[in-house]
């Protein structure tokens, strides 16, 4: 499809600015049973786009012809470089469309409002807002999915189509995705953090590093699963392993008087606020 027909189902995708993110849902398409031939990527260095397309045997072309020829673009460049993206795409997206005949933008930057979009392209423009996670890469993604102000039902399901075959989604209100940028979209690098630090303990307790290490992954999954697949409240959870006059209960008065939880709260609310200072585009 080459002139942006309406269509309920959009046929050719293409991801922009194809780095962590872009080939994460690329690879994701792919692994869900989208055609290459369907997709199409940008990058910025030729050696990256070569690399795409032997890897996944998708057509790279520039941003221009994606606005040309994509039913949908994913916008997955870093904040600060969206505005130089959107102008390298306006004068080849549709000036004038009636409702319904654009081009779907889905934007996966931090940051970034819908409204900036729509601010900078033409009238009707139907964009969606999305934030996600690495685990993309391994189906169990976390994305979170807001509407712009011309965004229909369709739209949004086009969307938790895509990133529904990565993981899981959730819609929310737009003022929302500032916080769930803040606990999800970051969240697996605090976890990341955790593990690292657990392995130095380890370390300290005399283990090799390598056991350490995978003494906490593996603890750290069979507590994740739990917390999914339980039910419980992760409360109860932590109470099942808390013995009386035991090991843990010494632990977690430590992490009570390193104020770790108001730490967390903290480092949660930074993030945050990092993603509303995202919104200008500017840095
Ligand atoms: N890394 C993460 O965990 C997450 C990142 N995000 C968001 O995803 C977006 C991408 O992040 P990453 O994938 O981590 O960054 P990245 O740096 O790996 O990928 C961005 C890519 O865009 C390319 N690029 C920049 N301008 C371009 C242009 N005009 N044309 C073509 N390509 C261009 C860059 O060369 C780079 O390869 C960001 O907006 C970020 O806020 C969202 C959720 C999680
Ligand atoms: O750190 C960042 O800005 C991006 C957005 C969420 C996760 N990584």
């Amino acid at each position: 499809m080459t002139d942006h027909q309406a269509s309920p189902t959009p046929k050719t995708i293409a991801v922009l600015g194809t780095g962590k993110i872009g080939e994460a849902l690329l690879s994701g398409m792919i692994r869900g049973g989208r055609r290459p031939a369907d997709l199409l990527v940008t990058a910025r260095r030729a050696d990256r786009a070569e690399e795409l397309r032997t890897r996944y045997g998708v057509e790279s072309v520039t941003n221009a012809e994606a606005a040309k020829r994509a039913d949908t673009l994913i916008l997955t460049v870093k904040p600060q470089d969206m505005a130089k993206l959107l102008e390298e795409l306006t004068p080849h997206l549709p000036t004038n469309p009636d409702a319904g005949t654009s081009p779907l933008i889905i934007s996966g930057a931090a940051g970034i409002p819908t409204s900036f979009f729509e601010e900078r392209l033409a009238p009707h423009t139907p964009v969606v807002r999305v934030m996600t996670n690495t685990p993309a890469l391994v189906d169990e993604a976390m994305s979170v999915i807001s509407a712009g102000s011309h965004a229909t039902p369709a739209d949004l399901a086009h969307a938790e189509e895509i990133f529904g075959g990565v993981g899981k989604t959730l819609r929310v209100p737009e003022s929302q995705q500032d916080a769930a940028t803040a606990l999800s979209g970051s969240g697996p690098a605090y976890f990341y953090f955790l593990v690292e630090a657990m392995t130095d303990a380890g370390i300290l307790l005399g283990l090799p590093r390598a056991q350490a290490h995978d003494l906490i992954v593996q603890a750290a999954i069979g507590a994740a699963v739990m917390l999914r697949d339980s039910g419980e409240h992760p409360v109860k959870l932590r109470e099942a392993v808390t013995s009386p006059a035991g090991t843990t209960i010494n632990a977690i008065r430590e992490l009570e008087n390193h104020g770790v939880r108001a730490a967390l709260i903290s480092a949660l609310e930074a993030a945050r606020n990092r993603s509303r200072e995202l919104a200008s585009g500017t840095g």
